[in-house]
């Protein structure tokens, strides 16, 4: 966490240093809390030359007595002090909004330096040091700051209106939605050891979208979400990334790197797709979900990890796993939580509202004031299929917004003379009929991304999930899937 390994100062350029140092310790009041009476004099002088107002402590006390009565921007405090330790100053310093504290630690003080971090420093100096690092860090700690409030800041709007206003659930989806908040109440009341939750559904109905919402909306709004989708891990590397390894784990593993369980400890794992897992793998996530724990790849050792876990599936873990494609224990695991998202086509008329809801977003995006459905095509969004569901619909609504008339909205393939609600639909999402050589392109249009979807995840399917084989089937490369499958995640 030094910051030469992360920003060189060499690479700022001269020029660019001076005006960076100016612009962030100019003006600026920092707290210096050093018992070395050589060093705290430097550490004045050097800030102090370069704009900043310093007052300079030798002890607990004083830090304590100046964090509480000055108004300062920064905070450096020695961990030894003569009346006791640097790191208790952390505390006080959040106390008093937030103040970002470096901590400085003796030669080799490493045990120092990470138990302060844990205690909520912002960063760490290991002496010795040249005073020039300390704009960086200071600077390092300022943006660190910043994203935390942030990030409180939008988690405080997401757990209200906003994270619902994003999020359109309509008559049809509103026991779903009490289903979701109930969920949500007993996490408060567990707070720890959170079951994992399962959402199932077609491509396109909205299983990540309700993942970010039982995120933003629940304890664990405050820590991270880690979103994987599994289809996309690339095969030898999935393990590594899910558990993470040691140095010299495997031939490329140079350092040892966490992956992304622990990445999520304390907040949500969301792994999307996950029947694309190899069984190997779905055994793994079993184990880290019942003890709680995980181990890198290459170590002995096991690493506590405490996250909830959300899954999502666009094929039936129960069809998979009765054909013995998916592990029946890892199933019953995360079945104990589950939902189905019902298709847009099994929605009625909430696919207008759901259409309505989306059209006020893009308007909103594309700075339109005025943006309104032709009443044909309000009566192609209940007649039709939208075999790729809420996505597929949002992207025709962007593309005539974006290329047609935003007062009389209508979609590209949209047949000229829409039936109404009583014409027969299509059914152009079952794969058997676009592939069958009888079949003909229905009046109403037809999806072809839609199509190319559901032709690869029946490959994908039909091969058990695995996603090389998937691919070789349908005689497209590899990436290509993969390409479509982040595609889609966007
Ligand atoms: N209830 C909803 N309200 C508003 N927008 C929604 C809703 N459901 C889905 N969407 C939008 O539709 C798009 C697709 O949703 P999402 O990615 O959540 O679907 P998915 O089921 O996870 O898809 P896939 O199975 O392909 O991964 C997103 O842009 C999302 O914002």
């Amino acid at each position: 966490m030094k910051c030469d390994r992360e920003v060189g100062l060499d690479s700022l350029g001269k020029s660019g240093l001076v005006g960076y140092m100016s612009a962030l310790l100019g003006g600026r009041e920092i707290l210096i809390v050093e018992d070395e009476v050589l060093l705290r004099k430097r550490l004045a002088a050097y800030l102090e030359s370069q704009g900043a107002a310093c007052t300079a402590v030798g002890t607990l006390a004083e830090g304590r007595n100046a964090l509480e009565n000055l108004p300062l921007d920064y905070v450096l405090a020695d961990v030894n002090l003569p009346d006791g330790l640097g790191l208790d100053l952390i505390e006080v310093a959040q106390d008093q909004g937030e103040i970002p504290i470096v901590i400085m630690t003796a030669d080799g003080g490493v045990a120092a330096a990470v138990d302060a971090i844990r205690r909520g420093a912002s960063d760490y100096l290991a002496k010795p040091f040249d005073p020039q690092e300390i704009p960086l860090v200071l600077g390092r700690a300022q943006s660190g700051r910043r994203e935390s409030r942030l990030k409180r800041h939008r988690n405080q709007s997401g757990r209200g209106e906003t994270a619902d206003e994003g999020l359109f659930f309509g008559d049809s989806l509103e026991v779903f939605r009490g289903q979701l908040s109930k969920v949500i109440e007993a996490d408060r009341r567990l707070s720890d050891k959170l079951p994992p939750v399962l959402i199932e559904g077609e491509t396109g109905t909205g299983k990540s979208s309700v993942a970010r919402w039982l995120h933003a909306n629940g304890s664990r709004s405050d820590k991270e979400l880690v979103v994987v989708n599994c289809a996309a891990l690339p095969e030898q590397l999935a393990e590594s990334e899910l558990f993470g390894h040691e140095k010299g784990a495997f031939t490329d593993a140079k350092q040892a790197r966490i992956g992304l369980f622990e990445a999520a400890d304390g907040g949500t794992l969301f792994l999307d797709e996950i029947a694309s897992l190899s069984p190997s793998l779905q055994a793994k996530v079993l184990t880290a979900i019942e003890e709680g724990r995980i181990r890198r790849v290459g170590s002995s050792k096991q690493v506590d990890i405490n996250l909830r876990l959300i899954a999502a599936s666009n094929r039936s873990l129960k069809d998979l796993s009765a054909r013995g494609e998916f592990r029946e224990d890892l199933y019953h695991r995360l079945n104990l939580l589950s939902f189905t998202i019902p298709p847009l086509r099994e929605r009625g008329e909430d696919a207008l509202r759901m259409a309505e809801h989306l059209l006020k977003g893009l308007a909103r995006k594309y700075g339109y004031k005025k943006a309104a459905f032709s009443e044909r095509c309000r009566r192609w969004i209940c007649n039709y299929e939208w075999p790729g569901n809420v996505r597929e619909l949002e992207h025709e609504i962007e593309r005539a917004l974006v290329l047609g008339d935003a007062e009389s909205l209508e979609f590209l393939g949209m047949p000229n003379a829409v039936e109404t609600a009583e014409s027969p639909n299509v059914p152009l999402g079952a794969a058997g009929d676009w592939l069958n050589p009888a079949w003909s392109l229905p009046e109403q249009g037809f999806s072809l991304e839609a199509a190319i979807d559901r032709l690869i995840d029946l490959a994908i399917d039909e091969c058990g999930g695995n996603v090389s084989k998937a691919a070789r089937r349908i005689g497209v490369a590899r990436d290509y899937i993969r390409y479509r499958k982040t595609k889609k995640g966007k």
